[in-house]
């Protein structure tokens, strides 16, 4: 599946949520979509899955406009947190809408999730706990298999154990049925693992698309000697600082080689490598 999305951009009113957004994705591979509160996820989430036009720039999937095409949407679908208060029916009822409506829907992986995650069959969907209002999305984003799979912080509410229990799921059913899965996420440290490429928006921009390895690779801390560590960082990209007496703490973002970092030790400074939580938390931070 391709995605190609080109110099979006979406007002709500005068407000510019979406600036310039362009990028693509072309493999079956899990991407993990990172934004502060407000950076625009899921407005671009919503476009993607045709929910909404953008105001101005263009989408396509497969080379086709997605918006009112049938034929794209079936094979996209769009996991949020739904507003489930009207929902009279049991999970009984969803899932024969699943058979109905998505052709590659694995009814019995269906009904092994939804005992995975203890749901109650014969319950109102209304009357569902939170949690379990994700959990039913959880099963259905995995089991109606569609080529795109777009999870939009599908995990609110869910326990700990739950949320375990979906992240080993998504990567096995990764393994068997490869696909484009999308994850909006605020829970970086306990997801990264997850991600074969992260997109990162920041204030309604693209601030980087990359391969998580190749992300991971970049963020360095650098300890010791003030002076010391200035001379070393001073022609690298730094994104943050922190002084305690004469020792400094420099973080950069750049990537080091062998000969960068045994240089660095030969001078006596820590080097370590950054969590991705922490080049998000670094890369978004307004300045003060
Ligand atoms: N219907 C709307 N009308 C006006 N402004 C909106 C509307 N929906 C979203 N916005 C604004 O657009 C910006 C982006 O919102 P969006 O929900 O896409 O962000 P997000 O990255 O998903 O945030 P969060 O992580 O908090 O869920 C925010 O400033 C939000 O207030």
């Amino acid at each position: 599946m391709n995605i190609s999305v080109e110099h979006i951009n979406l007002n709500y009113g005068n407000f510019n949520a979406l600036q310039d957004v362009t990028f693509e994705i072309n493999s079956p591979k899990i991407y993990g979509l990172l934004g502060r509160n407000g950076a625009g996820k899921t407005s671009l989430l919503s476009i993607l899955a045709s929910y909404r036009q953008p105001s101005s720039g263009s989408i396509t999937i497969n080379g086709e406009s997605p918006f009112e095409n049938a034929k794209v949407m079936q094979q996209v679908a769009f996991l949020y947190k739904k507003d489930y208060k009207e929902e009279t029916d049991t999970i009984k009822g969803m899932l024969q809408d699943a058979e109905r409506y998505r052709p590659n829907f694995d009814k019995e992986y269906a009904e092994y999730l939804v005992k995975k995650f203890k749901l109650d069959t014969k319950k109102p969907i209304k009357k569902f706990s939170t949690g379990m209002q994700s959990a039913l999305n959880v099963v259905l984003g995995l089991s109606i298999r569609t080529p795109i799979t777009i999870f939009d912080e599908v995990y609110l509410g869910m326990d700990a154990p739950s949320r375990d229990i979906f992240y080993k799921e998504l990567l096995a059913e990764q393994e068997r049925h490869p696909r484009t899965i999308i994850l909006s996420t605020h829970l970086v440290s306990e997801m990264e693992y997850l991600f074969d490429e992260v997109i990162m928006l920041d204030q309604g921009k693209v601030l980087l698309h990359e391969d998580y390895d190749s992300l991971i690779n970049k963020g360095f801390k650098i300890t010791g000697n003030s002076e010391i560590v200035d001379n070393f960082v001073q022609s690298k990209k730094q994104i943050n600082m922190e002084q305690l007496g004469s020792t400094k703490a420099v973080t950069i973002y750049e990537k080091l080689n062998e000969k960068d970092i045994q240089a660095a030790r030969q001078l006596g400074l820590d080097i370590a490598p950054l969590t991705l939580h922490e080049l998000f938390v670094h890369l978004t931070k307004e300045e003060d």
